[in-house]
């Protein structure tokens, strides 16, 4: 069976701005493709492009193993759920959901029973005919998701659909998403929250500035990065740290220092705490306490690009 998403080399430029730069993946079918990465790195621009919304610079999108451009028929076996919500608020939850799968061609008991599906997926049921100004941020949400999922696609991508809500929301889009890989759908899931990404996807996508910067199950990536290890110390006089001196220390990979925290990275075989602690005691540094960082995908993305995932 072909890939459901093929994508190669795709670029995307505002005037002479990159955004999306020379991004390549392939999404299998009954898979969640995972796009993490910060804001502003290009997610959105790359679905958009994925969907036809956005115009490419360069590159190439497959569908289902066709040429998407210019096919309108390969939109309708799409679902998307848009970052932004896209409810009218004059009208009930089912209305809404019934107006969508409308748009998409299902008329008579098919939509009725669609509308009932899509739903009762996002648990809204029994709020059918509620309007959603009367509902919650994490159930606009739900809502928005009903709408882009109502003609029953094969394929589906969520742009962020879970920012800014209350975690009980967020919990049961989680169990929403899980359900729909039950359900044999293809998905691709873009976030900046590393958890979600772990939870749900099969493969990761770790994009950053426009580009891809590393790709893979979860412990493929946490393997680009076992031969190091993250030691965090906190220090009472942060002044008195003489950074390039800890750099110089055997084993040392690199050394940062934020407010009271020193990050330093080094490889596993040569770590010697021992060294680096004198290193500070001869510096006059006060300790105050000293962790090591477990190896997950925010530690993945800060040891391939030298920043947090998320603001701190
Ligand atoms: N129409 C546009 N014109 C110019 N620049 C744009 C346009 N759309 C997006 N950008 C820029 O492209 C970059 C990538 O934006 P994009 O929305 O794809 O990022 P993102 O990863 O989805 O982040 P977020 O989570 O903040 O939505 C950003 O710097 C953004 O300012």
């Amino acid at each position: 069976m072909a890939p459901i998403v093929e994508i190669e080399h795709l670029t995307k430029k505002f005037g002479s701005r990159v955004v999306v730069d020379d991004v390549s993946f392939v999404v299998q079918p009954g898979t969640i493709l995972g796009l993490l990465g910060p804001n502003g790195a290009g997610k959105s621009t790359v679905i958009n492009m994925i969907v036809g919304l956005l115009r490419k610079t360069a590159g190439e999108v497959r569908l289902f193993g066709q040429v998407a451009e210019g096919n309108q028929e390969l939109r309708k076996r799409i679902g998307m759920v848009p970052q932004e919500l896209a409810l009218y608020y004059d009208l009930s939850a089912e209305e809404n959901v019934r107006y969508f799968g409308g748009l998409y061609g299902l008329r008579g008991k098919a939509l009725k029973s669609a509308t009932e599906d899509a739903l009762k997926l996002v648990g809204l049921w029994e709020r059918k005919k509620d309007k959603p100004a009367t509902f919650s941020g994490g159930m606009q949400r739900r809502l928005n998701i009903a709408m882009g999922i109502v003609h029953q696609p094969e394929f589906v991508i969520m742009d962020e659909p879970t920012v800014g809500i209350d975690p009980q929301s967020r919990n049961y889009i989680m169990e929403t998403i899980e359900q729909m890989r039950r359900d044999g759908k293809t998905l691709i899931y873009t976030s900046h929250y590393m958890e979600e990404v772990e939870r749900l996807a099969d493969t990761i996508v770790i994009i950053d500035q426009g580009k891809v910067i590393a790709t893979g199950t979860e412990p493929e990536l946490v393997n680009l990065v076992t031969a190091q290890k993250n030691i965090l110390i906190t220090v009472a006089n942060p002044q008195a740290v003489i950074l390039a001196d800890i750099k110089q220390q055997p084993g040392v990979i690199k050394a940062s220092l934020t407010a009271t925290q020193l990050l330093i990275t080094v490889t596993v075989e040569s770590n010697d705490l021992n060294q680096l602690l004198l290193t500070l005691i001869q510096q006059s540094v006060v300790v105050n306490s000293v962790d090591q960082q477990q190896i997950d995908l925010e530690t993945v993305f800060l040891n391939l690009t030298g920043r947090n995932l998320r603001d701190k």
